[in-house]
């Protein structure tokens, strides 16, 4: 039986009511995703932050009245309906297809992202369990590998690491397992704080060793290593804070900036970091470094 299917683009904060609202008007199943690498629409890459959003799909039976249920949509919903796509699709056993999608998958050599209703394939590797839920960050897209990629090839057992701007925790979680002694997680999204804390349940991390707080709590106290994807224009912001955070000799990377913003970037941190050749993906980049004990 072919199905309506009905892609919108909303914000985490628009999930929840707007759920209910489409199983309310007969949407046989809803499912979330990341704003992935695809985005559905074409948000302005220059302001628009990819990760404000999150796919919802909702699946309507074929013979419903697409034109009466928009219209009901539109009525209902408070303020400026979010921007949407209606289209026909074949059967499919949707449920299991989105999570199909999300496969295990491989970052540098010792790190699996293993989705948590998978079998991990190298069970001998180090396997991080995954259910990203509403937040950022299945490693699907490409500033999440960039990092992923980057903790793999570093040196970190015993040391203390700061997560700024933790999403689902898949980076914190990733630098536990590979030997972090402690990793503090920073986000302003109070839900990506909720899937950070479920998927170090997940991975039977004790919650000292990740402890979570909104970006106004968190403690000031540098760490040996610092990670921060979130995108280029709060890391120009950012720079003095996320310098301070750093103890002279310990390592940043950062992430969540296209190629094109580049130069910004390197200008804002290179005084105070010896910084490493530049890491690119996908037209997306990685500027890594060692902060210098004095500022030149
Ligand atoms: C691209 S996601 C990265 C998630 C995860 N760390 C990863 O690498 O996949 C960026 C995250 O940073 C958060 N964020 C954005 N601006 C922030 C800020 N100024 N302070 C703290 N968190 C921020 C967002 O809420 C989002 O969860």
């Amino acid at each position: 039986m072919p199905w309506l299917q009905l892609r919108l683009a909303i914000t985490p904060e628009q999930a929840d009511p707007m759920e209910d609202l489409l199983l309310g008007l007969g949407a046989v199943s809803v499912t979330f995703m990341d704003a992935e690498d695809q985005p559905i629409f074409e948000p302005d890459l220059g302001t628009t932050p990819l990760w404000s959003h999150t796919h919802l799909l909702a699946l309507f039976e074929a013979d419903v009245d697409q034109q009466k249920l928009l219209e009901q949509l539109q009525l209902i919903w408070p303020g400026t309906f979010p921007e949407h796509q209606l289209e026909e699709i074949a059967d499919q056993d949707w449920e299991r297809s989105w999570m199909d999608n999300f496969k295990p998958m491989r970052f540098g050599r010792r790190l699996w992202i293993v989705p948590s209703w998978h079998e991990a394939p190298e069970p001998d590797a180090v396997n991080l369990l995954l259910d990203p839920g509403l937040a950022f960050g299945t490693g699907t897209h490409p500033t999440t590998a960039l990092c992923l990629e980057w903790l793999d090839g570093q040196a970190l057992k015993g040391l203390q690491v700061i997560d700024f701007g933790c999403g689902s925790g898949i980076l914190a979680i990733a630098a536990l397992l590979l030997g972090a002694e402690r990793v503090v997680g920073t986000d302003i999204d109070p839900q990506a704080l909720e899937a950070s804390r479920d998927n170090a349940q997940r991975n039977q991390l004790a919650d000292a060793r990740f402890p979570l707080y909104l970006p106004e709590a968190m403690p000031d106290a540098p760490a040996d290593l610092l990670v921060a994807n979130i995108l280029a224009g709060p890391l120009v912001s950012l720079a003095p804070q996320l310098t301070s955070l750093v103890k002279p000799g310990g390592r940043i990377a950062l992430s969540g900036i296209l190629a094109e913003q580049t130069e910004d970037i390197l200008a804002a941190y290179r005084d105070s970091f010896e910084l490493d050749p530049v890491a690119n993906k996908d037209g997306w980049i990685r500027v890594s470094g060692v902060r210098r004990d004095v500022a030149l």
